[in-house]
């Protein structure tokens, strides 16, 4: 499967795209796929969460036999203009830096995309130390960086869309490609800032409840940046609509990836999202259109503070609790051979009939 630029689509219509329905879950195949895990030759709930994942993907993909074989990846890189306020433990140039690297294919992600035979698509949506065109980087610039949002709005309206729309394109990609399941990975200095930021925003919770040490800030350094983070509520407490919320506080990459997360439940590609700022991401694509939800399954807790509490805001059970801190939908992608197991166990399987084996007697 190989990664392809597409067209943005036309977004002059009445209502914009990221409002259109989602796909439902095929419900038949749902109770199908239920009914086949209890006939298999195992106390029936005895492989827990592995059986839900396998009955899930199964009524997202419309098939008795869910796979997982080709994974499509997409890493959104974007820089923030919070960064002047030094909220993070790493300087802005990394942004642009991991860009060469995950081409270059020495980042964590492009390590694991390799393992798991999987398309790693990487969009540059704006970085202040641009490395220009590098073969293997999609180009999807937005602007060099969002503005601080201490100052500002972090975008126009038109950033907005376009950010949004970055991420309909990857998904289309995906599509073309055949996805059965879709990661997205993000990366971006100071990008902990604007997702705590855009949490206590959507959740109404407080910045110290949400802020964490991101790349590893010192105690201080939490504090100064809990300190950012409730001086950009105090300036953008007007904001009415999520959308709004989401333009005033979030990042191109956060953008990026809540639009694609519409854009597969749109298209019926299962969604397997990351760590903390993916999940807030995921948060507001659920407030731009709520029929998304259901193609997102959470791949694992982040060490990040405030990931537990956005998880459970949204009812999340993530599969994997392992201290990961990376971003760039590295600890999604470790999850996936977890999920590939959950389908061969579910298609692989002998039943009680098949196996000769006596079942359950009470
Ligand atoms: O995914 C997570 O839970 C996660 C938690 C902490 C940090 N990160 C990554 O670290 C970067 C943001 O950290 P910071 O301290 O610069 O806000 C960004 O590139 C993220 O991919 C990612
Ligand atoms: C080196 C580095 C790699 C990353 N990958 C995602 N976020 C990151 C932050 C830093 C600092």
């Amino acid at each position: 499967m190989k990664a392809k630029n597409v067209e943005i689509d036309d977004l002059n219509e009445a209502s914009p795209w990221w409002s259109r329905a989602c796909l439902r879950v095929d419900e038949t195949i749902a109770a199908q796929a239920r009914a086949r895990q209890a006939q298999l030759t195992k106390p029936p709930g005895s492989l827990g969460r592995l059986e839900d994942a396998a009955v899930r993907l199964a009524a997202l993909q419309r098939t008795p036999q869910p796979s997982l074989q080709r994974v499509w990846i997409s890493v959104f890189a974007a820089d923030h203009g919070v960064a002047a306020e030094g909220v993070s433990a790493f300087p802005q140039a990394v942004t642009g830096e991991m860009l060469r690297n995950f081409a270059g294919g020495g980042a964590a992600i492009a390590v694991l995309a390799r393992s798991l035979g999987a398309s790693l698509d990487v969009v540059n949506l704006g970085t202040v130390n641009d490395p220009g065109p590098i073969k293997g980087v999609h180009r999807a610039i937005v602007a060099a960086s969002t503005a601080n949002f201490c100052e500002a709005a972090a975008m126009s309206a038109a950033q907005l869309e376009a950010a949004l729309a970055a991420g309909a394109a990857s998904v289309r990609a995906a599509r073309d490609a055949g996805a059965q399941l879709f990661v997205g990975g993000e990366m971006g200095i100071a990008n902990t800032t604007a997702a705590a930021a855009l949490a206590c925003a959507l959740l109404q919770r407080a910045p110290a409840e949400l802020t964490g040490a991101g790349t590893g800030l010192d105690a201080a350094g939490v504090a100064r940046k809990i300190a950012v983070i409730e001086r950009a509520l105090a300036l953008h407490a007007v904001a009415g609509s999520d959308h709004e919320r989401l333009r005033r506080l979030g990042g191109f990459e956060i953008a990026a990836l809540a639009g694609a997360y519409v854009a597969c439940a749109q298209s019926g590609i299962p969604v397997l999202v990351d760590g903390f700022i993916c999940t807030v991401a995921a948060l507001a694509a659920q407030r731009l259109n709520p029929g998304c939800g259901e193609w997102l399954l959470y791949a694992h807790r982040s060490h990040e503070r405030g990931h537990a509490a956005v998880l459970d805001a949204l009812h999340a059970q993530p599969l994997l609790d392992l201290g990961l801190r990376l971003g760039e939908g590295s600890g999604a992608a470790v999850a996936v051979p977890l999920l590939r197991l959950a389908c061969d166990l579910h298609n692989g399987m002998a039943t009680f009939a098949q196996a000769g084996v006596s079942g359950a007697t009470a």
